[in-house]
């Protein structure tokens, strides 16, 4: 099953991989009128309803592959308010043809005949809220009509991600519903057949640039909040800390604060003057500060735990100290990922270990991309915590969701990356779910690798990564 959201990102990964959604449409129209051969005899009349998006352009598509039947076209709206080039396109072939095509500016100039089958093209995945005019009463008259609806994707005015009805919904006989169902189909009294448009895998196994509409369709309640990150980390080292918390930050957080010893603080806040950085005593993290930094970070929407803290066993058993006792959202790296498999935590954790980290954490690794992602996703599933796998192909699953990310460079090996990437996820953490934020931040600190490698070749430094985020965020 798909959700509307994650369709918009699949359809974007196709295009991105040279496969555009006017193909897609191709076949879905195809599809579309393959069922309607299935379900009518040669010269039967057949009504295609459409609505102004590409739900409506699939019908618009089917209607050619329709020259044994006796088709009529009826378009919701004037062509000039079609809302995709694609879909115009098609309605300008359309008109081309001797195929019967009406405009419906009306409701009340609905005149859908009697056919032997009536096609509803109305609305898609890009329906919202209840049907409006004409789309409401030109439902009824279909709900009221002898023949027998067939559904394109879904009945319009079904809502594509919970399956409910928010008014009136066409009741369909049948459905054809593209690559994979959706939400609610299965609770319908009708026959489904899901149909494949040529879709490419690839355009779900591997993060790429439609990922980034998770950013752009965010829902409302994180319009303009965009969050604000704890990154815990430092002692041995003080660049780490820094650099996670200047990702963060350049990876949309409103507000970042370092958490660190008081003996590296003023070299932390050296890095940056916009870094809010709160010392604790002494010269690394131990048991006794976990009691000051749990209330701090249940302040912030995420904390990056692990940057520069160093492997003393004082601070491993804080990090298992702190993680028992926190239930809040966490990217955990470095030297505190070989905590993890062994603390009980109500946390929800990103793990970000490299191969190594990940064999010392218990996982496997193998020389196969495909058997690597599928040893990823087992150990996830085991840990119950999502991983972000690096590696010249990174790998994210959740234990229920695997992805693979290609971006990046042999040049990103460079120390410090890593600190740049935990803080990257940290970011998005605070707005998508931990397997979306992960792969996202895989995705753009790749990206951002990419853009500086035309510049810089193999010269490029953690610092010039975190400036090129933005950058990378906006996409190809
Ligand atoms: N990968 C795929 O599965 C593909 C699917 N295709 C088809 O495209 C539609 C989705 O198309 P989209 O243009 O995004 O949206 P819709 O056509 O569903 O609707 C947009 C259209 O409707 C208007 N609108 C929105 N809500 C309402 C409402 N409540 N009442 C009236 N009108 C409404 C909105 O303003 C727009 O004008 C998908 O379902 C498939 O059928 C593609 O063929 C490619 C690949
Ligand atoms: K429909």
């Amino acid at each position: 099953m798909i959700t509307s959201d994650e369709i918009a990102v699949v359809d974007a990964n196709s295009e991105a991989l040279g496969v555009p959604r006017k193909q897609l449409m191709e076949s879905s129209g195809n599809a579309v009128a393959r069922e309607v051969r299935a379900r009518t005899d040669e010269g039967d009349g057949v009504a295609l309803v459409c609505g102004r998006g590409n739900n409506g352009g699939d019908a618009l598509v089917a209607a050619r592959f329709l020259r044994t039947r006796d088709v009529t076209v009826h378009l919701l709206g004037r062509p000039e308010t079609i809302t995709t080039d694609i879909a115009r396109e098609n309605w300008d072939a359309l008109e081309q043809t001797d195929i019967d095509t009406r405009v419906v500016t009306d409701s009340r100039d609905f005149d859908l005949g009697s056919p032997a089958l009536a096609v509803d093209a109305m609305l898609g995945t890009g329906v919202t809220g209840a049907l409006r005019e004409p789309e409401a009463t030109v439902a009824r008259a279909l709900n009221d009509a002898d023949a027998p609806v067939l559904a394109v994707d879904t009945p319009s005015g079904v809502d594509t991600d919970t399956g409910a009805a928010a008014g009136v919904a066409v009741d369909a006989e049948s459905v054809v519903t593209f690559h994979d169902t959706k939400p609610g189909l299965a609770d319908l009294d009708a026959d489904v057949t899901v149909a494949d448009i040529g879709i490419p895998a690839a355009a779900e196994t591997f993060v790429a640039s439609g990922d980034l509409l998770r950013l752009s369709r965010l829902p409302d309640s994180h319009k303009g909040d965009h969050g604000e990150v704890l990154v815990v980390g430092g002692g041995p080292y003080t660049g780490a800390p820094a650099l996670a918390a200047q990702a963060a930050l350049r990876a949309g957080a409103d507000l970042v604060r370092v958490a660190c010893p008081d003996a590296i603080a003023s070299d932390v806040q050296g890095y940056a003057e916009d870094l809010i950085v709160h010392g604790y005593d002494g010269t690394r993290l131990a048991p006794a500060h976990v009691d000051e930094i749990l209330p701090r970070a249940r302040e912030h929407d995420t904390v990056v735990f692990g940057p520069g803290l160093g492997d003393h066993d004082d601070t491993l058993d804080a990090v298992g100290s702190f993680l028992e006792q926190y239930d809040g959202t966490a990217v955990v790296d470095a030297d505190a990922l070989q905590v993890v498999p062994e603390v009980e935590t109500d946390a929800t954790l990103v793990c970000t270990p490299h191969q190594g980290e990940l064999r010392a954490m218990g996982g496997e690794t193998a020389d196969d991309p495909e058997r690597r992602a599928a040893l990823v996703e087992s150990f996830a599933a085991e840990v119950g915590h999502t991983l972000l796998v690096k590696g010249a192909e990174d790998v994210i699953s959740d234990g229920e969701r695997t992805r693979r990310n290609r971006t990046g460079n042999p040049g990103m090996t460079v120390g410090g990356t890593g600190d740049v990437l935990a803080g990257t996820v940290g970011a998005l953490a605070c707005l998508l779910r931990p397997r979306d934020a992960a792969a996202v931040g895989a995705y753009a600190n790749g990206r951002a690798g990419d853009i500086l490698h035309e510049s810089h070749g193999a010269g490029l430094t953690a610092s010039d990564l975190v400036e090129t985020l933005p950058r990378a965020f906006e996409g190809e």
